[in-house]
């Protein structure tokens, strides 16, 4: 792929079009909002001139809702060889796209991607070009998509160096309900909890609601795009959670029984629930799809200062130790942050070793 036309240039249309444009792509970037565009340009994302002939790919990077609009529009317009978009639903962009009357041919030139990594902040600034890395990224190719069109999205998934993953649009929006728009739900109802609480509990939040509650920042508007495309298949997985909110209630009120039969009950309604979360949690993948894996943890402690993550990052790569994993906690009310860095478990002894010798201090 030599030219590329990214539409949208918010979060995911600029982390692509930085990755395209680091493997030396010509990028063109363009936005209904132009400032989005020229801001994406001053990151270094690609130029917002409009390409003077067609490019190899056009990628759509807008809200749901205008992405079948958008490709129509660019498919009339004659902007590129291929078409591809990377809304978080697949079946409905599709659908009203076909709806709007293309020619068989044109419509053989798109394909309908998703790549499965993303962030709860909108916009260029958000954007990252190795946002991508590792992270599956879906393809919905039909039988009459032209082989062509696929492997120019081949060569996107490659340049952001995800992993292609090839799968039907319906299909994919079931999945997607279970591990992304349905938790998504979740974790905006237990950040609800939090609006009105007392200040004095909020100010105790610690890693573990940091975790649950993250993706419940993200843009209500884009969300609204999401869910209402993929109604059905979220509605059915959140009775099934309804059910279990039912059953860990009733086995809670089970435990303020004076009956020590009752609080029995209510115990191992309690550990079921537990047990078939741990079931579900070893399922979650590892990095680069695979396998889930047991890293051992060295812990650092660094002042909140600019630089420190990338000194600690230079120093274990002077010790030649690759770093799989990080987490930052900051303590409240503290100049201070706790980062984690996740390494094989034989790695961990020359890591420790390393840093301690540096002056970096290790917690347990
Ligand atoms: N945010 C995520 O985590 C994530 C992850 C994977 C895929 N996606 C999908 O990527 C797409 C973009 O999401 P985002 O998070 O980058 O959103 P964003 O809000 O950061 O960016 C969207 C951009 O599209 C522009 N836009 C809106 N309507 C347009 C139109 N009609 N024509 C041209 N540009 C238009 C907006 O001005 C904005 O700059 C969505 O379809 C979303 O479902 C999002
Ligand atoms: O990690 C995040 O912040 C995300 O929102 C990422 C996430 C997800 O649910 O995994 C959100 C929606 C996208 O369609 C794809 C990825």
């Amino acid at each position: 792929m030599r030219t590329a036309l990214v539409i949208g240039t918010g979060l995911i249309g600029t982390s692509a079009a930085l990755a395209l444009a680091g493997r030396g792509v010509v990028v063109h970037l363009a936005d209904h909002d132009p400032e989005q565009a020229r801001t994406a340009a001053a990151l270094g994302a690609g130029t917002d001139e409009a390409p003077e002939k067609p490019v190899d790919l056009v990628i759509v990077a807008a809200p749901p809702a205008h992405v079948a609009a958008t490709l129509a529009d660019a498919m009339r317009r004659g902007l590129g060889r291929g078409y591809l978009d990377v809304a978080s639903v697949k079946g409905g962009p599709r659908r009203e796209l076909e709806a709007l009357g293309l020619d068989r041919s044109v419509m053989s030139t798109y394909i309908g991607s998703h790549p499965m990594s993303g962030r709860e902040k909108s916009g260029p600034l958000a954007a990252t070009g190795d946002l991508f890395e590792g992270r599956p990224w879906v393809l919905t190719p039909t039988r009459d998509t032209d082989t062509e069109v696929l492997n120019l999205a081949l060569e996107l998934v490659s340049h952001c160096r995800a992993v292609p993953v090839v799968m039907d649009a319906d299909a994919h929006d079931r999945a997607v309900a279970l591990v992304s728009h349905m938790p998504h739900l979740v974790s905006s109802m237990v950040a609800a909890r939090l609006e009105n609480a007392e200040e004095t509990a909020v100010r105790l939040c610690g890693q573990g609601i940091r975790d649950v509650t993250r993706i419940a920042a993200s843009d209500p508007r884009m969300w609204i795009d999401i869910l209402s495309a993929n109604p059905g298949p979220v509605a059915d997985l959140l009775t099934d959670v309804s059910a279990d909110l039912d059953e860990t209630v009733r086995a809670l009120r089970s435990l303020q029984s004076s009956d020590e039969a009752k609080r029995r009950a209510g115990a191992t309604g309690i550990e079921d629930v537990l047990r078939r979360g741990n079931a579900g949690q070893v399922r979650v993948p590892g990095k680069h799809g695979s396998a889930p894996r047991t890293y051992e943890t060295v812990a650092v402690l660094i002042d909140d200062q600019p630089g420190q993550l990338a000194r600690i990052f230079a120093d274990a790569g002077l010790a030649g130790v690759n770093i799989e994993d990080v987490r930052i906690e900051h303590a409240t009310g503290q100049q201070a942050g706790l980062v984690q860095l996740m390494v094989e478990p034989k790695e961990a002894p020359v890591l420790s070793a390393a840093l301690r010798e540096r002056g970096w201090a290790l917690r347990q």
